[in-house]
């Protein structure tokens, strides 16, 4: 039986960083994967959250170190043969957009692009329904409907992410992050399918610290997580659909002393969402 400790252990949190050394080992860490890659782009989405603003950044920092100058007003592609795409992936109009465009601003990245998810999440969503229903296999539950569709809103950003990567030749980087992880609180291959994970082994609150070293403004430290999916609950807290606290999640991954509901409630939910966390089974396994 896997034990709160063989978790912790397994999350790679530490209990205090040294941001500068993370920041590096990290943007070392980017460089190296896409040069031993042999591409040359990485794609990001970009929501205005402090995940994607944060590695967003750390992104962009390697791209201009690789393309060996330090004025990332230049955008001539001669000079700059290493590029980051940071990609707006809303919804229709998203609720907190000038957050995401101040996200933009702070990274300032060598190409910004804009793909809308609606029409191909609608479109999708409509067709399987139809289908569904002529087989009278439709749920009628609005809430499952709603919730499998964020789902598919996380799938089509995961997607369009891929064609970009595809036709540029790049690497799609996923914020997944131990707080997040620890939970399997993310689309299973939609924000969790990527081709790295930079900030694997940092909690919420190390993330927030490494965001505010690298200059991020105080708002968008602060700002509340929320995955956003649902049309039914725009705008839902991480914490509130967790029922637990940043707090809580980070105090344990870090082994500080936690409530005994806190522990049991991540051990439960860390085994239920193991399959997330695991290659796809085969015969062999
Ligand atoms: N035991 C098992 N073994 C193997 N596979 C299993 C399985 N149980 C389910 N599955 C498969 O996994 C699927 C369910 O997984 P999944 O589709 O991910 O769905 P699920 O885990 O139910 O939902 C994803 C959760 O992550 C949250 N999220 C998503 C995206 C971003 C963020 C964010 O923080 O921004 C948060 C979202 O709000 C939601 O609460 C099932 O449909 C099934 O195909
Ligand atoms: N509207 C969006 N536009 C572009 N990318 C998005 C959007 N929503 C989600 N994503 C992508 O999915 C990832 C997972 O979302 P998540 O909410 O966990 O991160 P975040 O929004 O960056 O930070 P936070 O968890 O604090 O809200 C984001 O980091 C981003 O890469
Ligand atoms: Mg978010």
């Amino acid at each position: 039986m896997t034990s709160a400790q063989q978790i912790i252990e397994a999350m790679k949190v530490q209990p205090t960083i040294n941001i500068e050394f993370e920041i590096r080992r990290r943007i070392d860490f980017i460089k190296n994967t896409l040069v031993n890659s042999g591409l040359k782009n990485l794609v990001l989405g970009i929501s205005g959250g402090i995940d994607s603003s944060t590695l967003g950044k750390l992104a962009q920092l390697a791209i201009n170190e690789l393309n060996e100058f330090s004025d990332p007003d230049i955008s001539d592609i001669e000079h700059c043969p290493y590029q980051f795409f940071a990609v707006r992936l809303p919804y229709a109009t998203q609720a907190d957009e000038r957050d995401a465009q101040n996200s933009i601003t702070f990274i300032n990245p060598s190409v910004t692009l804009e793909i809308n998810v609606k029409d191909s999440t609608d479109s999708l969503f409509n067709q399987v329904e139809s289908q569904l229903a002529e087989y009278s296999q439709l749920t009628d539950s609005h809430f499952l409907k709603d919730f499998t569709k964020g789902n598919t809103k996380a799938r089509m950003r995961m997607a369009a992410q891929y064609h970009i990567a595809g036709l540029v030749g790049g690497l799609v980087l996923g914020t997944d992050h131990s707080a997040e992880n620890i939970t399997g609180f993310f689309t299973k291959w939609g924000d969790g399918a990527c081709d790295l994970i930079p900030l694997f082994g940092l909690n919420k609150r190390q993330i927030k610290q490494i965001a505010a070293h690298l200059g991020a403004p105080i708002a968008m430290v602060n700002k509340t997580p929320t995955a956003d999916l649902e049309c039914l609950d725009p705008g839902k807290t991480d914490e509130t659909a967790l029922g637990l606290t940043y707090e809580q999640i980070d105090d344990f991954l870090e082994g500080k002393p936690v409530d005994d509901f806190v522990t049991d409630k991540l051990v439960n939910t860390y085994l239920k969402t193991q399959h997330k966390r695991r290659p796809i089974p085969t015969i062999y396994d």
